[in-house]
């Protein structure tokens, strides 16, 4: 294989270098709520900690903690909640979350299981017959199931108990990313992020998506980042003024270790890049051009 081993080691290893340098200037700031005691059982890894500063806290019941923080992208304003793939006594928080912050969308980018291993617990029903309840007072139904080659959506409803309210909620499973590594190609990560942008749960009227993974910083930090460039790139005069490595320095002073492996970095950068050229313009950003032709006209 010759050349081409050559050719990746060598620009693996550059990455690798260039994955350091993230590394070395990330926000580093604190997150004693996640070590409290009695959190030590809501968080998946014991390494991977929501900063205190843009944590999400629950907003009733004697516990505010979950795994979960708010990314406020202000210049293309958008927001994203990002969090670990609940565990099995945290799916009743996940869901009360969804609830409190008006999030429409969920955006599952791991599987439940892989390598052999739990990365999530199922916090919706595999089926139409059957409902879910969990201990924080909400309800879950499976409304409907699209199953396509890269993509799986849901409709779920989702409803408060003590209220008697209901709301439909899009649940977006990215169902191929690689059990280990990367997408060969962006191609099939990009059109589901399209399918998730045409839904219009990452247009800011509503509450903020949900994105996660298993840890919710590797896959969810590759999707929030990609997203976002793009949407730079889409909106300012000089697209080539955008530079991804600021805006990851950016997303990680909300969550720590956003883009878990310099695989995932060269990843996200090809998929902007190609994104760039492929992508259709942003359904939200179309309305606004649309607005400016009205004017011209
Ligand atoms: C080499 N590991 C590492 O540097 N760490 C870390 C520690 C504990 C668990 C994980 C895992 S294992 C895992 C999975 O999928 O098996 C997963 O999920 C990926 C995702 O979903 O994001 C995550 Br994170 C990562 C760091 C500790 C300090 C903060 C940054 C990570």
């Amino acid at each position: 294989i010759g050349v081409e081993a050559e050719f990746s080691e060598i620009e693996a290893g550059h990455w690798n270098v260039f994955y350091q340098e993230v590394h070395l200037l990330s926000s580093n700031m604190s997150f004693q709520h996640s070590k409290r005691p009695e959190n030590r059982s809501r968080n998946r890894y014991r390494d991977v900690s929501p900063f205190d500063h843009s944590r999400v806290s629950l907003q009733s019941g004697k516990n505010d903690y979950i795994n979960a923080n708010l990314i406020l992208m202000e210049e293309v304003n958008r927001r994203y909640i990002l969090t670990q793939g609940p565990l099995p006594s945290t799916c009743g928080h996940f869901w009360q979350m969804v609830w409190e912050q008006r999030s429409r969308g969920v955006v599952m980018l791991s599987r439940l299981i892989e390598l052999n291993s739990v990365k999530c617990s199922q916090y919706w029903p595999p089926s139409e017959v059957l409902e879910l309840a969990f201990d924080t007072g909400f309800r879950v139904t499976l409304l409907s199931e699209a199953v396509k080659p890269h993509c799986t959506v849901r409709r779920l409803g989702l409803e408060n108990v003590q209220t008697r309210t209901s709301r439909e909620i899009l649940h977006f499973h990215y169902t191929t990313w690689p059990e280990s590594g990367v997408p060969d190609a962006p191609d099939s990560f990009l059109s589901f992020l399209s399918t998730v942008r045409e839904s219009g749960c990452l247009v800011q009227d509503q509450g903020p998506v949900v994105v996660h993974c298993s840890g919710g910083i590797g896959r969810s930090g590759v999707f929030c980042l990609v997203d976002t460039c793009l949407l730079l790139m889409r909106t300012r005069k000089d697209p080539s003024s955008v530079c991804v490595r600021d805006v990851l320095l950016e997303m990680r002073r909300y969550r720590m270790g956003l883009i878990q492996t310099a695989h995932q970095l060269r990843f996200s950068y090809i998929a902007i890049i190609e994104g760039a050229k492929t992508l259709p313009r942003d359904p939200s950003i179309q309305e606004s051009t649309n607005d400016l032709s009205d004017e011209e006209d």
